[in-house]
């Protein structure tokens, strides 16, 4: 059973939820275990991962949050920086599921964050977990 690491950026508490829930339950049909932390946004669940990583307690790490654009260029760089630091340490040889969605409005994101829809933090989960059968195969 592998031991997953679910990092929340909670900038919107309803959209988060349902992402979790997602999340949670991709994980628990797989038959493995996760626990949860909480950063107040998307920049900082790269270094969050990165953290948890040094204490060799995950197999693998499911980033969540929500980017929704607003007036100024700091969408581009939340959204972008957020998925290139999770991207850096996913060629690091981490197993990272990216369930942050970077969003133009609410409409999309609610789509996106509900399990019975899209569903973003299921597939983030799932790709998780793919990665991680990749490393223990490509390990064996
Ligand atoms: N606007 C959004 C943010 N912005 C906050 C940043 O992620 C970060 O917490 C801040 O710049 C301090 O370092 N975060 C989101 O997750 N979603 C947004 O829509
Ligand atoms: C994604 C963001 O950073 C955004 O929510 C911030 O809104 P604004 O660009 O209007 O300050």
């Amino acid at each position: 059973m592998a031991h997953v690491l679910i990092a929340e950026a909670r900038f919107y508490d309803d959209l988060n939820d349902q992402l979790l829930d997602g999340v949670r339950a991709a994980i628990e049909e797989a038959g493995h275990s996760h626990e949860t932390v909480t950063v107040p946004g998307a920049l900082e669940l790269p270094a969050t991962v990165a953290m948890a990583a040094e204490t060799g307690r995950y197999d693998a790490y499911v980033a969540v949050g929500v980017v929704i654009r607003g007036e100024t260029y700091h969408f581009e760089i939340v959204a972008g920086e957020s998925a290139r630091g999770l991207l850096a340490l996913t060629m690091d040889g981490l197993a990272i599921g990216n369930g942050i969605l970077t969003v133009e409005n609410r409409d999309q994101a609610e789509v996106r964050a509900n399990p019975a829809k899209k569903d973003k933090g299921g597939e983030a989960a799932k790709a998780a977990l793919a990665l991680l059968a990749l490393k223990e195969k490509f390990a064996a």
